[in-house]
C-alpha cells in the first residue's frame, strides 16, 4: 500500500502525555483540545490527517464527513463504539485501537467491584463517613465456593475468570466465539446462557456492546438468575438492560450491582447510581497509570509504524490491509490497480460496470487475494472519473454501485509467468478480460480482451492502446500521426496472433493531445498514464 502521510494528529481527549511526544518525535505535529462540541470538533477537524480519541468523543458520521482530510481515527484504548465504523469505513479513513493496553486495569476494576459487592465495602465506607459504626447493616458474603457467571470470554473475561479463581470462586461462562477448550484451560466451563443464568452467584459482562448483546440481562433473565444475584457491568452500559435492573434491584431479585459503564455518560437518570445495592463508577476501568502509559504510546507506535510503511497493527476496518506492507504487496498493488485503469480507460464508453471477477493464478497470490480485488476496483473507479477511492472503503463503494464482485484464487496453470492476476469485468452487458504479473518488479499486462501480447507491456508511464486488425501499413501509419503530433514511440507491444481486431499498446513520450486523429487507422483506442 502507498504509505499514508500523517502530518497532523488532533487529541481530542485526556491521552498519556507519550503519545503526543512520540508522534511528535516522529515528525507529526499535534494539537491537544479537550471537551469540543460537535460543532467545534467539526471545525477543528478539518485541518487534520489523525484524530486520537478515548471513549467520550463521539466520532458520528456527520464528524466523519465533514473531515475531509482525515485519513485515521487512533482509539487509545479497546471500544469503538464512540466512532461510527462504517462511515469511517466508507470514507476510506482507517479506524485502529490498542484492545490490549487496558485489559489489566479493567479486569481488575471488576475484580474490585466483585469484592466491594459481596462486602458492601463502598457503602460501610460512606456509613463510618458519616460517622457511624454499624457491624450488622453490612454483613457480606464470602467468595469463596461461589460461581461466577463471565460472559464473554475473550481479554478481559479471561483475566477475571484467573483472578477470581484465586478466591476459591467456581468460573462459568458463554461466549459464542471462544472455543469450549480454550476457555476450559484456564478454568472456565462454558455453557448456554439459559444453562449459565440459574447457576451464578455472580455474573459479569466482558462482550463489546452491539445487537447481539444490547439487554443481555433483560426482564426474562433476570428472572431466570437467582434470586439476589449480584452483577457487574464493566464492559459497556446497555449490555445489562438499565431499567430491567433497577426494576430487579428493587424486588431483591437482583442483590446487588457494580456498574463502571452506563448507556448515557454521565448518566442523567441517576436512579441506578442512588440505590443503596448499587456501587458504581464513572467509567474508571481503563483509569489506571499503566493502562493510560500502555494505550498513548501503543496507538502513537501504531500510527507512526504504519505512516512509515512498517506495518498495520489495530486497525479494526481495514483488516486486509495488514498484509500489504511488503515490497512484494507494493508491487502487486500496482499491478491490481493497474489493471482495473487499463480496464477502465478501454472500456470508458461502455457503461455501467456491473461484474467485476478477479481470479489471482500461483502460489504467491494465495495471501494477495483480498487485496487485489480492491486494488483492481480502486484504479477501475479512480481512472479518470475523479472518485477517490482506496483500499479501504472501495469494496463498500462497488456494493453501492451495484457492482457484483467475486474473487477467486487457482494453481497456476504451468504457463511462463507463474503468478498472474487475472480479471474479468462485464460492462454495457459485455465482457472484457486482462490478465498481467509482475516482472522484476515491474508490472505488466500479458492479454488484454483476447490480445495476448508478444511483449509484456509495462504498466508504467503515458500509454496508448488501440485496437486494430493486423495490415503491414498499420504501425508505420500509427507511428507516423505520432510523429506528427510530436509523440515519440518508447517502446512497443503487439498481439501474438495476427488474426481479427487485436489490441495493439504503445509507449508514447507524452499522451496523445487528440486521440480522435486516430479514428480512420484503428477501430478503438484509449490512453492512459500509470
Ligand atoms: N470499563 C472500561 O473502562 C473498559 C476497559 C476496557 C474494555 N472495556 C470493554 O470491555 C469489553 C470487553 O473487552 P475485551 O478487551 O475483553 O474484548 P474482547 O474482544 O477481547 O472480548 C469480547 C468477547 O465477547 C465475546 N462475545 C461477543 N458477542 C457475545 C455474546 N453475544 N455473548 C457472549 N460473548 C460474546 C467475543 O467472542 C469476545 O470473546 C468491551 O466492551 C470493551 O469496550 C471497558
Ligand atoms: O473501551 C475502553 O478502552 C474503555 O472503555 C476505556 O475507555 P476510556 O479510554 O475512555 O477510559
Amino acid at each position: 500500500m502507498a504509505p499514508i502521510s500523517i502530518r497532523t494528529v488532533l487529541i481530542s481527549e485526556s491521552v498519556d502525555p507519550r503519545c503526543r511526544a512520540i508522534l511528535e518525535e516522529n515528525g507529526i505535529r499535534v494539537t491537544e483540545k479537550q471537551n469540543m462540541k460537535k460543532d467545534e470538533l467539526i471545525a477543528e477537524l478539518k485541518d487534520y490527517d489523525g484524530l486520537v480519541v478515548r471513549s467520550a468523543t463521539k466520532v458520528t458520521a456527520d464528524v466523519i464527513n465533514a473531515a475531509d482530510n482525515l485519513k485515521i481515527i487512533g482509539r487509545a484504548g479497546t471500544g469503538v463504539d464512540n466512532v461510527d465504523v462504517d462511515a469511517a469505513t466508507k470514507k476510506g479513513i482507517i479506524v485502529m485501537n490498542t484492545p490490549s493496553g487496558n485489559t489489566l486495569s479493567a479486569a481488575e476494576l471488576t475484580c474490585a467491584l466483585l469484592m466491594s459487592l459481596s462486602r458492601n465495602v463502598p457503602q460501610a465506607v460512606m456509613s463510618m463517613k458519616q460517622g457511624n459504626w454499624d457491624r450488622k447493616k453490612f454483613m457480606g458474603s464470602e467468595l469463596y465456593g461461589k460461581v461466577l457467571g463471565i460472559v464473554g470470554l475473550g481479554r478481559i473475561g479471561k483475566e477475571v475468570a484467573s483472578r477470581m479463581q484465586s478466591f476459591g470462586m467456581k468460573t462459568i461462562g458463554y461466549d459464542p466465539i471462544t472455543p469450549v477448550e480454550v476457555s476450559a484451560s484456564w478454568g472456565v466451563e462454558q455453557m448456554s446462557l439459559d444453562q449459565l443464568w440459574p447457576q451464578c452467584d455472580y455474573i459479569t459482562v466482558h462482550t463489546p456492546l452491539m445487537p447481539s448483546t444490547v439487554g443481555l440481562l433483560n426482564d426474562e433473565t433476570f428472572a431466570k438468575c437467582k434470586k439476589g444475584v449480584k452483577v457487574v457491568n464493566c464492559a459497556r452500559g446497555g449490555i445489562i438492560d438499565e431499567a430491567a435492573l433497577l426494576r430487579a434491584v428493587e424486588s431483591g431479585q437482583c442483590g446487588g450491582a457494580g456498574l463502571d459503564v452506563f448507556v448515557e455518560e454521565p448518566p442523567k437518570d441517576r436512579n441506578l447510581v442512588d440505590h443503596p445495592n448499587v456501587i458504581s463508577c464513572p467509567h474508571l476501568g481503563a483509569s489506571t497509570k499503566e493502562a493510560q502509559a500502555r494505550c498513548g504510546q501503543d496507538i502513537a507506535l501504531q500510527i507512526v509504524d504504519m505512516v512509515k510503511g512498517k506495518s498495520l497493527v489495530g486497525a479494526v476496518n481495514a483488516n486486509v490491509l495488514a498484509s500489504t506492507f511488503s515490497q512484494e504487496s507494493h508491487q502487486l498493488i500496482k499491478l491490481g490497480e493497474a489493471i482495473g485503469a487499463v480496464l477502465q480507460s478501454c472500456t470508458a464508453s461502455q457503461t455501467p460496470l456491473s461484474q467485476v471477477h478477479v481470479i489471482n493464478q500461483g502460489d504467491c497470490m494465495k495471501s494477495s487475494t483480498g487485496y487485489m480485488t480492491s486494488a483492481v476496483l480502486v484504479g477501475l473507479l479512480n481512472h479518470g472519473s475523479g472518485c477517490s477511492s482506496n483500499l479501504i472503503n472501495v469494496l463498500s463503494l462497488a456494493k453501492e454501485s451495484g457492482i457484483m464482485v467475486n474473487q477467486t484464487h487457482c494453481a497456476s496453470d504451468g504457463a511462463a509467468a507463474e503468478n498472474v492476476c487475472k480479471v474479468e469485468i462485464v460492462a454495457n452487458g459485455c465482457s472484457y478480460k486482462a490478465n498481467g504479473s509482475v516482472q522484476c518488479g515491474v508490472p505488466i499486462l500479458l492479454e488484454l480482451s483476447g490480445s495476448v501480447f508478444r511483449q509484456p507491456v509495462a504498466l508504467t508511464g503515458n500509454l496508448l492502446f488501440f485496437k486494430a486488425s493486423a495490415s503491414p501499413q498499420l504501425l508505420s501509419s500509427v507511428a507516423g500521426l505520432l510523429a506528427t503530433a510530436g509523440v515519440e514511440i518508447e517502446s512497443f507491444s503487439g498481439p501474438s496472433d495476427r488474426t481479427g481486431d487485436l489490441w495493439y499498446c504503445v509507449g508514447v513520450s507524452s499522451p496523445l493531445p487528440d486521440l480522435g486523429a486516430l479514428k480512420s487507422l484503428v477501430k478503438e483506442a484509449a490512453q492512459l498514464t500509470l
